[in-house]
């Protein structure tokens, strides 16, 4: 990872995450929310508690990438010179982002628990557009059901950590924090607990003032998550692949 973000090092946290409270302006914002909104309705996937773009498409069942290129509007102007000069894919198979999940939370909506797996570099760089969300992060073992003795005495169901995603915000996990730990949203209407010790992020937020009350409502968020796939596929060999079953 480029030196550049030793400055937005999540310190409260295992190695590595990031967070660049003002990673797009306003205006950016709204012209990434406005090419999310007018993306055609066959491009949604409707979730029972958020929906869903997949771009370029979605992964094969052996988590194969079918080469295609990213939108323009999801790589240049904005984001792909502004991570190539953070050098955020530098260590990635493909140096560059190839795959990016569009997710729309609206309030009561969220994520189980999870981890994004194998099929990608172990990196995700997350976009927050529209409004405020808390990721909470759990300890892998504590959701596993094999291990449950390890839990002990604590709320199993409680986040190990919370990390603050403000609009126009960038957040980076890779390294531990990537292959240790599994992610979520609450689904909830409204973010509770948000003040220096309820927030591992809470040095590094832009707009502080906004959570002075310690808690906020839930608007509807959008969050564009980069990643590298692994393995892709041409779709030439595809097809050859395809033939030769004739
Ligand atoms: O919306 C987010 O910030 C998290 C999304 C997520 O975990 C995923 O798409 O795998
Ligand atoms: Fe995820």
């Amino acid at each position: 990872m480029a030196a550049g973000l030793d400055a937005a090092r999540i310190v409260a946290l295992p190695h590595d995450a990031f967070y660049i409270s003002n990673f797009i302006s306003e205006e950016e914002e709204v012209w990434l929310l406005q090419k999310v909104a007018s993306a055609p309705l066959p491009r949604w996937t409707q979730l029972s508690h958020r929906r869903l773009q997949t771009w370029p498409s979605a992964l094969t069942a052996n988590n194969t990438l079918i080469a295609e290129p990213l939108p323009e509007w999801l790589v240049s102007p904005i984001i792909k010179p502004r991570f190539g000069r953070l050098g955020i894919f530098n260590n990635a198979p493909d140096q560059a982002p190839n795959h990016v999940l569009v997710n729309e939370y609206l309030p009561g909506q969220g994520i189980m628990p999870h981890e994004d797996g194998a099929a990608y570099h172990p990196l995700v760089a997350t976009v927050s557009l529209g409004a405020p969300i808390v990721l909470d992060i759990y300890e892998k073992n504590i959701h596993d059901a094999t291990s449950v003795q390890d839990v002990g005495t604590n709320d199993r169901n409680k986040p190990r950590f919370r990390i603050l995603q403000e609009r126009r915000s960038l957040l980076i996990t890779t390294g531990a924090m990537y292959t240790d730990f599994l992610h979520g949203i609450a689904e909830t209407t409204r973010d509770e607990n948000i003040n220096q010790t309820g927030i591992c992020n809470w040095d590094l937020l832009r707009e502080k003032e906004c959570f002075r009350e310690g808690y906020y409502q839930r608007e509807t968020r959008v969050s564009l998550t980069y990643r590298d796939v692994l393995k892709v596929a041409k779709m030439g060999n595809t097809m050859k692949f395809l033939g030769g079953r004739r």
